[in-house]
C-alpha cells in the first residue's frame, strides 16, 4: 500500500521535512496548515518540490469548527473554505481534512451537521476537492468515529467522505468492530498513530504524547485490519504529534516512521518483509578504545585472559567462560574514548538476519574484510551499536573466530554475557526499542522508570524467549556528567560473591553502595548469619522476584563502560531495577575517583 506521513511529525522546516520523507521511502504527504503558512515557498513551488521529489501531497489539513453553526457563522466557514479550496488547487492536493467542532458556538444537531457538510462538500466538488470529516476525541458534539460516520452518511453527499484516525479512536477504547462494515469508498483517508497508555486528558495525550505504530500500547494493527476488510485504497498516513519528535532529526524520525509502517503491513499482510531471524546467544562484545592498558586492567581483573588475536587488525579476543570481549585499538576507533561500540549476535542464519535488517531500513555497514576474514553481516542500531550477526559455530557458514590467531586457552568457568546496556541519545529511544523488536525479532519487555539523583531514567529490556539475548535499552536525564552516556555490559556468574572476591583481589574497585541500602535489606528480607555483612562489604545490591534471587555488583567505569557482576538463582527474571536509583546515586558519588 502507498504510504504517507504528516509534516507534523517532522522537525525543521517544510523543505527539509520533505526531503526527510521522500528519503525515507514515503510515497506522499499530510501538508500541515501551519507548515505551509511559515514557508517562503509558494504553493507552486511546493507541489513542485514535492512533485520532484516524488511525493504526491495526499491531504491538507486541518480545517476546523466547521460545521454545526447557526448559519451566519457557516456562511463565514464557507468563506474560508473556498480559500482553502483555491489554495489546495495551487498546491495539487485533492483532499481536505475537516476536524469535528470544538467550538462553543456548535449545536448538538446532528441533521444539521450534515445539511452543511453536503454544502461545504459541494462547493469543494466544484474545485475538484473532496472533504474528509474526522471525528476528533475532544470533539465538542462529535468526538468518536460510528457518530462522524452515521453524520456522512446522512449528508449523502459523493464529495463528502471519514476520515479514520487510529488514535481517537483507540484512546476512547472505540471498538474498531463496526469499522469493516463501511463502505471502503467513502473512507477517504487513514490517519495512524500509537501512543502509550496514559492516564490523562485526551487532547494533551494526543497532542504530545502520540508515537509510532508498534511504540504504544494501542492495537493499531487490529484497527487496520478492520479498514482493509472495507476495500480501502488510499494510503496508510502517519499522522503523530510528538513532543520529541518535534525536536529529533527529522532525517532519523523519517526512517524510523517508515520502519514502523514496514512492520504494520508486515503485520497486516499487505506487504511481507524477509522473517526475522532471532538471534540466540552474544557470540561477544567489542570494546574500541585509544588505551588499551585501563581495558585490559579491567578485564584480567575480571578473570578474563587473553584468548586470540585478529590476523590482521589490532583486536585482541579475551575470554573468560562463554563470554567474550574484543578489544580495539584501531587507529579509526581512538577519537571517543572507551566504549561499547559492537555487539556480535549468534545468529542461526546471518545472511537472513542481515535481509531483514536491510528491508527495515537498518544501515547496512561495510563488512571492512581483509583478505581471508570472515565475511561477517553487520548493520548499524539508531544510537550507531554495530550488529555483528555471526554463524553458530561448528555450521557451514563461516566462523568470525576463524580470523583471531595466537590462540590461548581461557578460564572455562560459567561466566557469560547477561545483558548489554545501552544508554540510548535521548531522542531514539522509541526508536530504539522498535528497531531491536523488529529488525531483531526480540521481544519488547516493560518500560521502567527509575530515579536518577538529577533526573528520571527510563529503560526498557528487549529479550529473546530463552533468555540467550538481553539488551536493556535505557535513556537518561540531560548529560551532565558520564553517567549519562554510560553503557554496561553484564556478566553473569554462578557465584557473583566469589567474582567479586576475585576481582577486589586482583586490584579492581567495586562500587561501594551507602550503609543506609543495607539497613532497609535488613528491613525487607531475612538473612542467614553474615550474609548481609558480605553484600555490605562488598557492594553487592539484592532483589527478589516471584522466581527467584538477583544479586548485583558494579566495577568502577572505563572511559563510558562499566561492568556489572551477576547472579541469577531459581529463573530471576529482571534487572534489578529496585536498586537501579541507588546504584545512580551511588555512581554520581563515586565518580572522580573512578577513573572514568
Ligand atoms: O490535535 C488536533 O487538533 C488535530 C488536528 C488534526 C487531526 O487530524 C488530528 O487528529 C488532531
Ligand atoms: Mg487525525
Amino acid at each position: 500500500m502507498r504510504t504517507s506521513i504528516a509534516t507534523v511529525c517532522l522537525s525543521g522546516p517544510l523543505t527539509e521535512k520533505l526531503t526527510a520523507a521522500a528519503r525515507a521511502g514515503f510515497d506522499g504527504v499530510e501538508i500541515f496548515e501551519n507548515d505551509l503558512l511559515a514557508s517562503p515557498l509558494t504553493p507552486e513551488e511546493i507541489r513542485a518540490r514535492c512533485a520532484d521529489l516524488g511525493l504526491t501531497i495526499d491531504l491538507y489539513q486541518p480545517m476546523r469548527d466547521v460545521e454545526a453553526l447557526p448559519e451566519a457563522e457557516f456562511a463565514r466557514s464557507l468563506r474560508r473554505a473556498r480559500h482553502k479550496f483555491a489554495l489546495m488547487r495551487r498546491l495539487g492536493a485533492d483532499t481536505v481534512l475537516v476536524c469535528s467542532s470544538v467550538s462553543p458556538d456548535a449545536l448538538d444537531d446532528d441533521a444539521l451537521a450534515a445539511e452543511q457538510l453536503a454544502r461545504l462538500a459541494s462547493l469543494a466538488q466544484d474545485f475538484g476537492i473532496r472533504v474528509a470529516y474526522e471525528a476528533l476525541a475532544w470533539g465538542r458534539h462529535i468526538s468518536t468515529w460510528d457518530h462522524a460516520w452515521r453524520v456522512v452518511e446522512a449528508a449523502d453527499h459523493p464529495a463528502l467522505g471519514t476520515c479514520l484516525d487510529s488514535f481517537h479512536i483507540l484512546s476512547r477504547d472505540g471498538d474498531p468492530k463496526g469499522i469493516a462494515d463501511l463502505p471502503g469508498e467513502k473512507i477517504f483517508f487513514l490517519q495512524l498513530a500509537d501512543a502509550p497508555r496514559l492516564a490523562m486528558d485526551v487532547l494533551q495525550w494526543s497532542r504530545h504524547h502520540r508515537c509510532f505504530p508498534g511504540q504504544g500500547g494501542f492495537d493499531v494493527a487490529g484497527l487496520v485490519r478492520q479498514v482493509l476488510r472495507t476495500g480501502y485504497a488510499g494510503p496508510l498516513s502517519l499522522e503523530v504529534f510528538n513532543d520529541v519528535f518535534r525536536q529529533a532529526d527529522a532525517a532519523a524520525t523519517a526512517v524510523d516512521a517508515q520502519r514502523s509502517l514496514r512492520m504494520l503491513q508486515e503485520e497486516v499482510g499487505t506487504a511481507p518483509l524477509p522473517p526475522a531471524v532471532v538471534p540466540t546467544g552474544v557470540a561477544f562484545a567489542e570494546l574500541v578504545t585509544p588505551d588499551a592498558q585501563p581495558v585490559a586492567g579491567l578485564l584480567g581483573a575480571l578473570g578474563f585472559a587473553r584468548a586470540a588475536r585478529h590476523r590482521g587488525k589490532p583486536v585482541d579476543l579475551w575470554q573468560r567462560g562463554d563470554a567474550r570481549v574484543l578489544v580495539n585499538t584501531g587507529p579509526a576507533e581512538r577519537r571517543e574514548g572507551t566504549r561499547l561500540a559492537a555487539i556480535g549476535l549468534t545468529s542461526p542464519d546471518p545472511a537472513g538476519a542481515a535481509r531483514r535488517a536491510e528491508a527495515l531500513l537498518a544501515p547496512v555497514l561495510p563488512r571492512r574484510r581483509a583478505p581471508g576474514d570472515a565475511p561477517l553481516e553487520a548493520v548499524a542500531a539508531p544510537d550507531g551499536t554495530e550488529l555483528f550477526f555471526c554463524a553458530a559455530p561448528g555450521g557451514d557458514a563461516p566462523d568470525w573466530r576463524a580470523d583471531f590467531t595466537d590462540t590461548a586457552p581461557a578460564p572455562a568457568d560459567g561466566c557469560r554475557i547477561d545483558h548489554v546496556a545501552l544508554t540510548q541519545p535521548w531522542h531514539h529511544f522509541d526508536e530504539a526499542a522498535l528497531f531491536h523488536s523488529g529488525v531483531l525479532g526480540l521481544r519488547p519487555q516493560a518500560s521502567v522508570d527509575v530515579a536518577d539523583p538529577y533526573g528520571l531514567q527510563r529503560s526498557r529490556a528487549v529479550t529473546d524467549d530463552a533468555g540467550g539475548v538481553r539488551i536493556v535499552l535505557s535513556v537518561g536525564p540531560a548529560p551532565t556528567d558520564g553517567t549519562a552516556h554510560a553503557q554496561h555490559l553484564a556478566l553473569a556468574t554462578d557465584d557473583v560473591v566469589a567474582a567479586a572476591r576475585r576481582f577486589r583481589a586482583a586490584g579492581g574497585t567495586l562500587l561501594p553502595i551507602p550503609a543506609n541500602y543495607y539497613d532497609d535489606l535488613a528491613a525487607r528480607y531475612e538473612f542467614a548469619d553474615g550474609e548481609l555483612e558480605t553484600y555490605r562489604d562488598l557492594g553487592i545490591l539484592y532483589d527478589r522476584d516471584a522466581h527467584g534471587v538477583f544479586r548485583h555488583c558494579y566495577t568502577h567505569t572505563v572511559g563510558r563502560v562499566f561492568v556489572e557482576l551477576l547472579q541469577r538463582d531459581g529463573g530471576y527474571r529482571g534487572y534489578g531495577a529496585p536498586n537501579a536509583p541507588v546504584r545512580l546515586a551511588a555512581q554520581h558519588t563515586a565518580r572522580g575517583f573512578t577513573g572514568g
